[in-house]
């Protein structure tokens, strides 16, 4: 019964704590039922078990206590339990073992063949590639970075799922960089310290995420200052990402961020419309195999790419409520139905470019001065772009027209009005005009 309730108590956490921690922490677990008030999981190790048990018991307990009243306990067990793991392991070097050297679980999704490629990441992607084909070492480390959500970590798994395929024979190791410290802290308290360091120079490619969460943590970048050396030393590959770049990471060593800007260090840059739809496309054909396929209306992608431009989590967090909002109710996808329905996303992602930017942006791409824009001229010249202005903050910002009529040098909200009606009128009659306005929302979205 608990055991059948866990996949709801899972998804919850992932609302909770997002997708990265629950992929990487509570999707690998499998809860095996309750005995007399204990309610038993399985983790795929025991590394895996204590960061539960340390990191998100309570929220765990309090959902499974909603369920059962007379849950006492949580425990994890590792590995299989039938008889056959009962087996005594052969003695082995601690650092022989897989179960030490697994790192965190990979996505069973993020492969290269589902990463779509755009401007925005090609080079990463290429770099990525490069690195997969496991062929002589020629940038290391690889640091990957970028905003939230925009790919990293999904171009590190299909990295690691590559070689695993193409070479079996390497030792490949992908944890987070919280990870890395939480087993580096466990060796210290177990006194197992020079297994730790084994372990991690025995690696052929050590794959480390998020590598900003080690800055200012001394004694970690010490170590991982060490590991990392070591491995170049042997030309074993590093890929590493993070954030922001290796010198903008605030509290990282000097020593360690030039080391990671010996290798190749790219950028992956903010995905622009023509991604963001290209993501959508290729995500809908995977959830319509999950799913199943649902009808949905033109424009919709087109629509969604416009709007929710912040991260690509985001983007697949609003398809996949479609998808099953969709096949729940049995309703096409209409561009009404997904105001509805996404429309707590719709505004949080709203894009957060402000009426000041609009009018910079138009004032500059029409050749006027800004003084111009916000001023009594009525020129033609000058009041096209202004009333092009206005229409994009009616549509870009999520201002009143009275609070968009004050930021136009005091305008009436019956002005805006005027503006915003003349230039939805003109975009139907003016191609140019059309495409420029379209221009102007790319540059400011992007
Ligand atoms: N180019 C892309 N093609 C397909 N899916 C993508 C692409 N970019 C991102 N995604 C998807 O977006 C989601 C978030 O990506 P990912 O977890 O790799 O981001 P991240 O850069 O590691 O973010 P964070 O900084 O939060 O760790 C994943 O589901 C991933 O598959």
């Amino acid at each position: 019964m608990v055991a059948d309730q866990w996949t709801g108590i899972s998804e919850e956490l992932r609302y909770e704590i997002g997708d990265s921690n629950h992929k990487n922490w509570i999707a690998p677990l499998e809860c095996l039922g309750i005995t007399d008030g204990v309610v038993r999981f399985r983790a795929p190790s025991r590394f895996v078990g204590d960061w539960v048990k340390r990191t998100y018991h309570d929220q765990i307990f309090a959902r499974l206590q909603t369920l059962a009243c007379d849950v006492s306990r949580m425990e994890f067990i590792v590995g299989d339990p039938t008889p056959r793991a009962a087996v005594a392991a052969p003695a082995t070097s601690k650092a022989a073992q897989g179960d030490d050297l697994q790192g965190a679980p990979l996505d069973g999704k993020y492969h290269f063949d589902n990463f779509v490629v755009g401007k925005p990441n090609e080079l990463a992607h290429a770099a990525a590639r490069r690195v997969a084909e496991a062929g002589p070492v020629t940038f290391n480390p690889l640091f990957l970075y970028g905003g939230v959500g925009l790919g990293k970590t999904h171009l590190m798994h299909a990295i690691a799922w590559e070689l695993k395929a193409k070479r079996p024979d390497l030792q490949v190791l992908y944890l987070s960089a919280e990870q890395f410290m939480y087993r580096f802290v466990q060796a210290l308290r177990d006194r197992e310290i020079m297994d730790f360091k084994n372990l991690f120079r025995s690696v052929d490619v050590l794959m480390v995420d998020d590598v900003q969460f080690i800055a200012g943590k001394d004694s970690t970048q010490e170590e991982f200052f060490h590991t990392f050396n070591a491995l170049v030393d042997q030309n074993k590959q590093i890929v590493i990402s993070a954030d922001r770049a290796p010198g903008e990471i605030k509290d990282l060593e000097a020593r360690i961020s030039s080391r990671m800007q010996c290798g190749l260090v790219v950028d992956l840059h903010p995905t622009n419309y023509e991604l963001r739809l290209g993501i959508l496309q290729r995500k809908a054909a995977q959830f319509a195999q999950s799913y199943g396929s649902i009808k949905i209306d033109d424009g919709v992608f087109e629509f969604l790419a416009h709007r929710i431009t912040t991260n690509v989590r985001v983007l697949e967090g609003a398809l996949q409520r479609l998808f099953a909002f969709s096949s729940l109710i049995g309703q096409e996808v209409t561009l009404d139905m997904v105001q509805d329905c996404l429309s707590d996303m719709l505004r949080s992602s709203e894009r957060r470019v402000t009426v000041e930017e609009i009018q910079r942006k138009v004032a500059e791409h029409f050749n006027i001065r800004l003084s111009d824009m916000l001023g009594p001229k009525r020129t033609r010249t000058i009041a096209r772009p202004r009333q092009i202005a206005m229409y994009l903050s009616k549509e870009m910002t999520s201002r009143s027209l009275p609070e968009i009529g004050r930021r136009f040098g005091g305008r009436d909200h019956t002005t805006i009005l005027h503006g915003v009606r003349k230039v939805v009128e003109m975009r139907t009659q003016d191609t140019q005009l059309n495409e420029d306005i379209e221009l102007l929302r790319r540059l400011l979205e992007s």
